[in-house]
Parts: C-alpha cells; structure tokens; sequence
C-alpha cells in the first residue's frame, strides 16, 4: 500500500477503516512527516502523551485543527479552551470545570436516569421479547439530545441544529475537503443559531449556560467571554457523547461476553464507557502547533509547523496497553487518551460518563442479549469516528 508517509488520513480510504494506517503510523517511528498535508504525526502513546502534556512546546492557541490561526483567518471566533494557551486559558477552564465537576452533576443523575429509563422503555414496549432498531437514531442520537441541551437550558426550538453544526465543527479541524465543502453551505444559518443560544436572555436560570453567566456576574470571566464559553459546550458536548455512545453499543454488541459482564454488574458501565472510548477514540486526533523548534526523539520539529497527535493510534498502542484490539471490561483504561490529556482533557468527560451509565444502566436492565441486525454503516468525519447506522437486535430478558 502507500507508504505512511504518502498516506491521507483524512481520506475515505483511512477514515473508512484507519487501524491499519494506525499500526502503521506506530511502527513507521515516533514522529512521520505527512508530506500530503506538511505536518509532523504521532501515533505511539509515549509521544502523543507527553506533546499533550507538554502545552509550552505544542501550543492550542494556533489552532488545533490543520489551520494555522499564525497565518489564516478561523472560520470562528477561536474557542476560549480548546484553542487559547494560559494564561487566557486558565480562567475560562476554572469557571467551566466547576460547574462540570462530578459533584456539581450530582442533580442530573436522577433526571438522567429517568430520562433513560423513559426512552429505553418507549422503545422497548409492547414489540414482543425480539425488537429490532438502528441504534444510531434510536438511542445514541436520541439520549444526548433529550437531556443535554435541557442540562445547558437553551431553548426547545431549533435543537436539530445542533448536530450538523458539530458536524461541521470536527470536519474543519481537518483539511477542506468535500468532508467541509459538503457542510458550507449550511454553515451561515447554523453558525448564528449556535451563536444565539449562548446570549444570557436566550438560557434558562437552572441550567450550565446560566452558571457561566452567574461567573461573568462575579467577575470570574468577563461578559464578553460568557457567550463563547457556552458555545463550547454546545460545539464539543454533543456529536462527541453521540458517536460514544454509538461506539460503546457496537462494542456491546459485537462482544456479547461483555454484555453478559455488564448484565452481571450493572455497576462496570462507566469503566465500560471508558474502555469503549479507549477502543474506539471517537475523538480520533487533534493538531498542536510547535512553539520553538521541539525535538521528539530523532526528529527536530521547526517552530510554527503542525503536528498531528492520533489519539486513537495512541489508544491501541501495544508499547502501552495489553491485547490493545480487545474490548474487555476486565482491563483498567485508566490513562487512556481518548479525552486527552493534561491542562485541556476534556472538561466534559464528567457529563460524558454520567449520560453514558445512564443510558447504559437502562439497556441493562431489560436487555439480554444485544447483537448486529445487519450491515452497519460507518459515517465519515475528519476528526470524529462515526456510526451512521447500526441496526440491532436485542432480546427482552
Ligand atoms: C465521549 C464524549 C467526549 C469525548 C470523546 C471528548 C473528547 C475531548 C478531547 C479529546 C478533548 C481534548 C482536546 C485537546 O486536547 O485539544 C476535549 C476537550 C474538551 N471537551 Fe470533551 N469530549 C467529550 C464530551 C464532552 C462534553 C459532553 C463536553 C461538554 C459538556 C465537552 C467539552 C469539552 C471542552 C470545553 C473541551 C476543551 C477543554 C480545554 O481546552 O481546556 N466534551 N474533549
Ligand atoms: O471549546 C470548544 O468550542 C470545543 C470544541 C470541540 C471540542 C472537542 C474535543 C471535543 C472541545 C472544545
């Protein structure tokens, strides 16, 4: 096949089936130079842990897309988190981590529970002992999008708008491909909706946007700052859960000893999420930018270049993790890189994880078996890992 180096990542090809690319990438060294695009690639875990540790040398504040904010104009006002540096990253990071620390989501659990409860059972009811769906729509887009936009207090209207703009968001991180092209069109009208969500008038007073403003009241941040901040929860919180939870059901699904173990003990479904997102990364990669010129091994990376950082190479790296291909319940993936790692992990992951044993919890109680119903159907994203349909079956029990 084409030699790594060669390859495009962001290509039908590798986004159709990217681990062999991956094993690849891993064995070609600890950094390749990807001449279609000019940028630096990590794969192995080594590498791609320590450039996220290491945020003096490998910057977000230039993007952590393939664009370059030193010499192009983003396509939005850069994100207050995912692309700033401390210290104008620090404030913005404090405010919205404490009102997602576990303890804070404390009043979700139950809401949550019954919500998935609620949905399970619609979907569940009166159809016999054998129900057949496609658990894309039926639970992983319907779960996220019934509870989180509440938990943030937009409005009800327009919410369908919230996975397209998502949609759009991971695909331009990457290059401009027909993965953007396709989605421009849309852009304007998604982009302003967005945009009008996160206006202190538009939120609820109970919810996540609200407390954001409550810490531009006290000074935390400033009024300026409050509306971005919401809109980052509305950019990274929800085709990230939706495509998670997709992947957590297929590797259910296709690992019916493991569901037979979350059968047993209901409480593994949060390190069963982990270890979905460790198996199947459905965040796959992120960009850095060099600060100066940064040595990572036998490789001297010039200030201002790119380097693609694949989380989800990093995440079944063998030099790291046993039996890295197994999804197994009984493995610690503690560590993973699947929500990043260091000052910018994912400040949602809480949120994330209480959405996912919810749902989760609800199929376990009335599932008993769970398996592929037909031919699955993957969904391209430059960045995210997609399901666009999984037919399943599952058997009442
Ligand atoms: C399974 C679901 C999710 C996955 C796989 C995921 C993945 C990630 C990753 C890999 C990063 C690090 C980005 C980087 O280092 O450049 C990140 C950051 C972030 N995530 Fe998540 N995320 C998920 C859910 C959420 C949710 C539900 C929210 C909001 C409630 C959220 C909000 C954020 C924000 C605001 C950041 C930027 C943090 C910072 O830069 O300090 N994410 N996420
Ligand atoms: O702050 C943002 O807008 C933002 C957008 C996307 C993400 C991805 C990593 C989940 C994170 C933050």
């Amino acid at each position: 096949g084409t030699p790594v180096s060669d390859a495009d990542p962001f290509g039908p090809e590798i986004l159709e089936d990217p681990l062999p690319f991956h094993a690849a990438l891993r064995e070609a060294g600890p950094v390749v130079h990807l001449s279609r695009y000019g940028v630096y690639a990590m794969g192995r875990y080594e590498q791609v842990h320590a450039a996220l540790r290491d945020w003096q040398g490998f910057q977000s504040g230039a993007g952590v897309g393939l664009s370059n904010f030193r010499t192009e104009q983003p396509w939005r006002p850069p994100s207050l988190l995912l692309e700033a540096d401390p210290p104008h990253h620090d404030a913005p990071r404090r405010v919205l981590s404490t009102i997602l620390v576990p303890r804070a989501l404390r009043g979700l659990r139950e809401r949550w529970t019954a919500a998935a409860v609620d949905l399970v059972d619609g979907l569940l009811a009166r159809r016999g002992d054998v129900v057949e769906f496609d658990a894309v729509p039926a639970l992983a887009e319907a779960f996220p999008l019934r509870v989180f936009p509440d938990a943030v207090g937009i409005p009800a209207g327009g919410r369908e708008n919230l996975l397209p703009y998502g949609e759009f968001l991971f695909n331009a991180f990457g290059p401009h491909n027909e993965l953007v092209a396709a989605g421009a069109p849309r852009l304007p009208e998604l982009a302003a909706w967005v945009n009008a969500q996160c206006a202190r008038e538009a939120l609820a007073p109970d919810g996540f946007g609200a407390r954001i403003w409550a810490a531009a009241d006290r000074g935390d941040i400033t009024p300026e700052q409050a509306p971005l901040i919401v809109r980052s929860l509305l950019s990274a919180g929800v085709d990230t859960t939706v495509h998670a939870l997709a992947a957590a059901l297929h590797a259910f699904a296709t690992h019916p000893e493991q569901w037979r173990r979350l059968r047993a003990r209901p409480e593994l479904a949060r390190v069963a999420f982990d270890e979905a997102v460790r198996w199947a990364s459905p965040v796959q990669t992120f960009f850095r930018t060099a600060t100066t010129d940064v040595r990572v091994a036998d490789t001297v990376i010039p200030d201002g270049e790119k380097i693609l950082m694949f989380l989800a190479a990093a995440n079944r790296d063998p030099r790291r993790w046993t039996d890295p291909d197994r999804f197994d319940l009984s493995r610690d993936p503690s560590g993973h890189l699947g929500f990043g790692f260091g000052i910018h992990q994912c400040v949602g992951q809480h949120v994330a994880r209480l959405e996912a044993e919810c749902l989760l919890t609800a199929l376990a109680a009335r599932v008993e078996t769970i398996e592929v119903a037909g031919p699955t159907r993957r969904h391209h994203n430059n960045t995210l890992r997609a399901w666009g349909s999984l037919p399943m079956r599952v058997r009442l029990g």
